[in-house]
């Protein structure tokens, strides 16, 4: 695996292109990401232009982490969990784990990246928005808005609602048309998996096809492989558990599958029937970690680390 200094880089060739809003951006005082981020990700520290990765949506940002690998993005897994490594309540009931602070630095992750995934479980579970609301405001006239990373769901079956917040906020004009990702159709079809996927297509999802693993499941290098192939530098990966073993699993880590992992923990116990994402992970298959750095935001401690073979 690379190290984080040859993996998160400024694309400096694109600076030419942004001469004017950089001059603006130094003359006018801009928000900034927290430091941690910027020193987890090796940005340079206090350099406004490392700063400016909130220029127009859809051209080219300033800031931008990317790997030298040539056939991935970089890869960010991310979430929050409590202090007894548990992710959802009861029956997968969303939880406000993450308090204000600490939720903010995840907002700031996600225009960091390209694309942010999630699992069909928690598209269904939360029917989430995966934006960047929680960032400080701009003024409507100015040239800035905050770049908003690519929804992507894992969603074998195309089980994902077309009333879903992510349709729903594309069509409003408000989010990125969603890509979800599903299984490559056998030649001899299947009549319900290709009505479902004209509904989606119909109300604003791209569909992608990719190879799925044993198990039936999405193929994570596959994945990757193909998300570069689409132009994604950079993933952020939010969950849910089975997701976030997916990445943890053996397979994907020897194939290289992670960059950096940075989990918020909450200080907060929420016992035997919630959600966890160890279950899978049995204990001669665990990864090995590398801590980078941790930091309290608010109530939360937030850990970095990188995960070894
Ligand atoms: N605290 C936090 O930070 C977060 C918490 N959550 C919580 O997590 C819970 C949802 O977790 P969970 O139910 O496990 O759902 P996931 O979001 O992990 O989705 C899992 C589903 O994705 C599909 N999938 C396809 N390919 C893969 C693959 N390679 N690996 C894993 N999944 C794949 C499968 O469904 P199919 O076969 O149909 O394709 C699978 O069942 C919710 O309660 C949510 O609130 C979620 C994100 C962050
Ligand atoms: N960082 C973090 N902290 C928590 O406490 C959470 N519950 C989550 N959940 C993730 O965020 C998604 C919701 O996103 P929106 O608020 O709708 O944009 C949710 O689906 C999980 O992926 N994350």
């Amino acid at each position: 695996m690379r190290t984080n200094g040859a993996d998160a880089r400024f694309d400096r060739a694109r600076l030419g292109r942004r001469l004017a809003q950089t001059f603006d951006a130094m003359t006018t005082i801009l928000p900034s990401p927290p430091n941690f981020l910027s020193r987890v990700f090796e940005l340079p520290a206090g350099d406004v232009l490392a700063h400016s990765v909130y220029v127009d949506d859809d051209k080219p940002r300033i800031c931008s982490l990317h790997t030298l690998e040539p056939n991935r993005p970089y890869v960010t897994l991310t979430f929050a969990q409590s202090l007894d490594a548990k992710i959802a309540g009861q029956g997968g009931k969303q939880l406000a784990l993450s308090g204000n602070e600490s939720m903010l630095m995840t907002h700031w992750l996600r225009t960091f990246h390209d694309g942010i995934l999630v699992g069909i479980g928690t598209a269904l579970n939360d029917n989430p928005q995966l934006n960047t609301r929680h960032l400080p405001p701009f003024s409507a006239d100015g040239p800035y808005k905050y770049h908003l990373p690519r929804p992507i769901i894992l969603d074998t079956d195309l089980r994902l609602p077309i009333d879903c917040k992510l349709l729903r906020n594309y069509r409003a004009g408000v989010g990125r048309r969603p890509w979800v990702v599903t299984r490559a159709i056998v030649a001899d079809g299947d009549e319900s998996h290709v009505s479902r996927q004209t509904s989606l297509e119909t109300t604003g999802a791209r569909i992608i096809e990719v190879n799925t693993d044993g198990d039936g499941r999405i193929s994570i290098p596959s994945l990757l492989v193909r998300l570069r192939e689409l132009g994604i530098q950079s993933l952020m990966v939010e969950g849910g558990a089975r997701v976030i073993q997916s990445f943890l699993g053996v397979e994907a880590r020897h194939r290289n599958c992670i960059d950096t992992v940075i989990i918020t923990v909450a200080p907060t116990l929420v016992g035997n029937g919630g959600v966890g994402y160890g279950t899978d992970l049995s204990s001669d298959m665990l990864p090995g970690v590398q801590h980078i750095e941790t930091e309290l935001f608010g109530r939360d401690a937030v850990v970095a680390f990188k995960v070894t073979q």
